[in-house]
C-alpha cells in the first residue's frame, strides 16, 4: 500500500531525527532549557494551525464519518497535546500558557505549516492535505517508539513522560488517515501520486527541520518585523 511505502521511504529520516540534538538532548538531559522553549512557542502555534486545517478538511468531505472523525482530531489537539507540552514545561520551570501567551512564528514552522495549507488550499481531495499532516502523528510516534526500545528511563528522568504521551498508541489517528489516503490513492494517477508521496516526504524533513530550529533557537533575520 502506498502509506506503508511511504512510512519505510521516512525511516531514515526519523533515524535522523533521533541522532539529531533535540531528541538526543531529551534522552541525555542536557537539552537547553532555551530549546525547549523555543519549540513550545513554535509548537503551540503550529498546534493551533492544525486544528484549523482539519475543519478545512471537513468542508471538503460528503463522508459522514471523516466529519465526525476530523472534528474528534480537532478536540484533541485543542487539548494542544497539553501532557506532552506539560512535561516540557515542567522540566524547565514554567508554566505552558506563561510561555506560550505569545507563541512566536518562526521560518522552519512557518514554511511547515504552509506546506501544509498550500495543499488544503488548492486541492479539493483531502487526501493531499493529509499526506502532509500524517507525519505529525506518524513522525512522533516512530521516534518515540525508538527511544523507549533504545533506553530505559528511571522513573524521575523529567523527560520520560514525553516520551511515554507519543509513544502511546495514536493508532486510530493514523489508521484512519492512512486508509483515506490509501483508498483516495487507488483512483489516482501517477502525477497525483507523486504530489502525494512528496507531501508525505517533505513534512517528514519538515519535523527534523522543527526540532533542529528548535535546537538552534531558529530566528528571522529581520528581527522588525517578527518578535
Ligand atoms: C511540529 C509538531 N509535529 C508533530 C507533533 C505531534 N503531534 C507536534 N506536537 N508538533
Amino acid at each position: 500500500m502506498l502509506t506503508e511505502e511511504l512510512r519505510n521511504e521516512a525511516e531514515p529520516i526519523i533515524e535522523a531525527i533521533y541522532n539529531d540534538t533535540f531528541i538526543q538532548g531529551l534522552i541525555h538531559e542536557n537539552i537547553e532549557a532555551d530549546a525547549i522553549i523555543h519549540y513550545l512557542k513554535a509548537d503551540s502555534l503550529y498546534l493551533k494551525e492544525f486544528a484549523n486545517l482539519y475543519a478545512m478538511l471537513i468542508a471538503k468531505t460528503d463522508s459522514r464519518e471523516t466529519v465526525k472523525y476530523l472534528l474528534g482530531q480537532m478536540e484533541f489537539l485543542l487539548e494542544g497535546e497539553s501532557e506532552a507540552h506539560a512535561v516540557l514545561s515542567q522540566a524547565v520551570g514554567m508554566t505552558y500558557e506563561e510561555i506560550t501567551d505569545e507563541g512566536v512564528w518562526y521560518p522552519s514552522a512557518d514554511h511547515y505549516i504552509k506546506h501544509m495549507y498550500f495543499n488544503a488550499l488548492t486541492r479539493e481531495n483531502i487526501a493531499f492535505t493529509l499526506s502532509a499532516m500524517v507525519p505529525c502523528p506518524y513522525v512522533y510516534r516512530r521516534l518515540a517508539e525508538k527511544v523507549m526500545a533504545r533506553h530505559t528511563f528511571e522513573a524521575d528522568h523529567p523527560y520520560r513522560g514525553w516520551f511515554e504521551f507519543y509513544a502511546r498508541d495514536m493508532d486510530d489517528t493514523l489508521d484512519v488517515m492512512q486508509t483515506i489516503i490509501d483508498n483516495e490513492a487507488e483512483k489516482m494517477s501517477e502525477d497525483d501520486l507523486r504530489q502525494i508521496k512528496r507531501n508525505f516526504m517533505e513534512s517528514t524533513e519538515h519535523e527534523r527541520r522543527f526540532f533542529n530550529m528548535a535546537a538552534t533557537k531558529e530566528r528571522w533575520m529581520e528581527v522588525g518585523i517578527h518578535v
